[in-house]
């Protein structure tokens, strides 16, 4: 009697045709090694080859469990200019697929159902599979063809927030206090008061396009570090005689880190009381500056750190993705407040009085209206009110903005150019 025949899985890839990619990433530790070995032990007869881009210089343990707190402890901007949290996010709202692995540590039963609705609420449409040693079937996870750009997009929890009419969508229940939330207002902020608001609860960094002058000063420094490189080698090998010891400057670098943490966990207990458990926030807003009103600023935030940087005019504002088909587009926008608040345990009232108060009051609008009708086109260069934030570069941005019909004017003819209205 002849043996009985082995079944043969039926492989997952055809013979031809293009080659399908998936890319794989993840922190450290989070099993991705162990889910190539699984994914090249395949008795699928899927062939595999392997490329391999190690980050390790991102020094990041974290299971998916912990996120949360990962969040907000690990922000170290000044190694990366998007922080942890923001890569960690970024790959989430990113991805078409996630596989949320070690879920054999994860005792809780809870905190399982309060990350797989945070993964739910930054990105609605990937499949999430939870895993134990990245035993996933492959069928779920290779040759999905799931991957378009516009899906890619659209993946952003916050971005569908946005879109036209998805409030009605928005749940009422709110499973684990997790949620998101729009504030919206077509009021300008005062530059000031919305520094204060962003240096009160996050760190802030602002980001800026480069300028031709600031290509020049790379280019220049480059040059004196390579004109300085024999004494600098000679430094170093000075330095070989105090080996095992701290050079000043580690000392000062070190002392540095430190003030920053103190400041990170000071502002993560006031945002936590305050304001409740803001996970992450993006969106556009709109600052009362007068160099400022014809664009309109990114804003971007994941744990402790708030990016901020001109997005562009508002003529060319970025269609919200869940309206777009193939590419993406632009419309013109009235100027307006658009932020996005996802986290745990929002006070949103509190979040709505305080950004409310970081509005120009009527009379400072009036007073903005009046200032820049009767500059004309000097109005642009007016400083009308304190405003902490870098200057923003307007070569992409705002040149293109008729940023005169942005502001209401009228026929009073008060003339204080370049007046800091005091205490405003
Ligand atoms: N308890 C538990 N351990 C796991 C699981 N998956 C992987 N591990 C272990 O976690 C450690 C890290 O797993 P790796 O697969 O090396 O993780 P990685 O993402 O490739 O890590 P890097 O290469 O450092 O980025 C290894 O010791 C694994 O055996 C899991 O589901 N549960």
């Amino acid at each position: 009697m002849p043996p009985p025949r082995r079944a043969v899985a039926k492989p997952l890839v055809p013979a031809r045709g293009p080659i399908p990619v998936t890319l794989l990433s993840g922190f450290l530790g989070a099993g991705k090694t162990t889910m190539l070995e699984h994914i090249l032990k395949n008795k699928q007869g899927l062939k595999c080859a392997v490329v391999v881009n190690d980050m390790a210089e991102i020094d990041y343990l974290s299971s998916v469990q912990s996120v949360i707190e990962k969040w907000e402890d690990h922000d170290t901007p000044e190694e990366d200019d998007r922080n942890v949290s923001h890569l960690l996010i970024d790959q989430i709202e990113f991805a078409n697929v996630i596989v949320l692995n070690k879920m054999d540590q994860i005792g809780d039963e809870t905190r399982r159902l309060e990350t797989l609705k945070l993964l739910n609420v930054l990105n609605p449409t990937a499949h999430v599979i939870c895993t134990t040693r990245s035993q996933v079937d492959l069928q779920e996870l290779l040759f999905t063809d799931h991957f378009t750009e516009t899906f890619a997009l659209k993946a952003k929890g916050w971005m569908a927030d946005l879109a036209p009419g998805a409030e009605k969508h928005t749940p009422e229940t709110e499973e684990y206090g997790i949620s998101s939330w729009i504030y919206r207002s077509d009021q300008p902020f005062h530059p000031k008061k919305l520094y204060d608001f962003i240096t009160r609860f996050f760190l802030l960094q602002e980001v800026s396009e480069p300028t031709e002058e600031d290509y020049a000063a790379e280019a220049a420094a480059a040059e004196a570090a390579a004109a300085a490189s024999p004494q600098e080698a000679e430094c170093e090998g000075s330095s070989s005689a105090t080996v095992g010891q701290k050079r000043p400057r580690d000392e000062e670098e070190d002392a540095e880190r430190k003030s920053v943490l103190a400041t990170n966990a000071a502002r993560m207990r006031a945002r936590t009381d305050t304001i409740g458990h803001v996970l992450r926030s993006k969106g556009y807003c709109w600052i009362g500056s007068p160099a400022r009103l014809g664009s309109y600023g990114e804003w971007s935030q994941a744990g402790n750190l708030v990016s901020l940087g001109v997005g562009g005019g508002w003529g060319m504002f970025p269609e919200t993705v869940a309206t777009v088909r193939d590419d993406t587009k632009f419309i013109e926008k009235a100027p307006c407040q658009e932020l996005v608040f996802i986290g745990q345990d929002l006070k949103r009232d509190v979040i709505q009085a305080m950004l409310d108060a970081c509005l120009l009051t009527a009379e400072e609008q009036a007073f903005l209206s009046v200032s820049m009708q009767d500059a004309g086109e000097d109005g642009k260069t007016l400083l009308l009110f304190e405003d902490p934030f870098e200057p923003w570069s307007l070569d992409n941005a705002a040149e293109d903005a008729d940023w005169e019909d942005v502001v209401d004017g009228d026929d009073d003819d008060d003339e204080d150019e370049d007046e800091v209205v005091e205490g405003q």
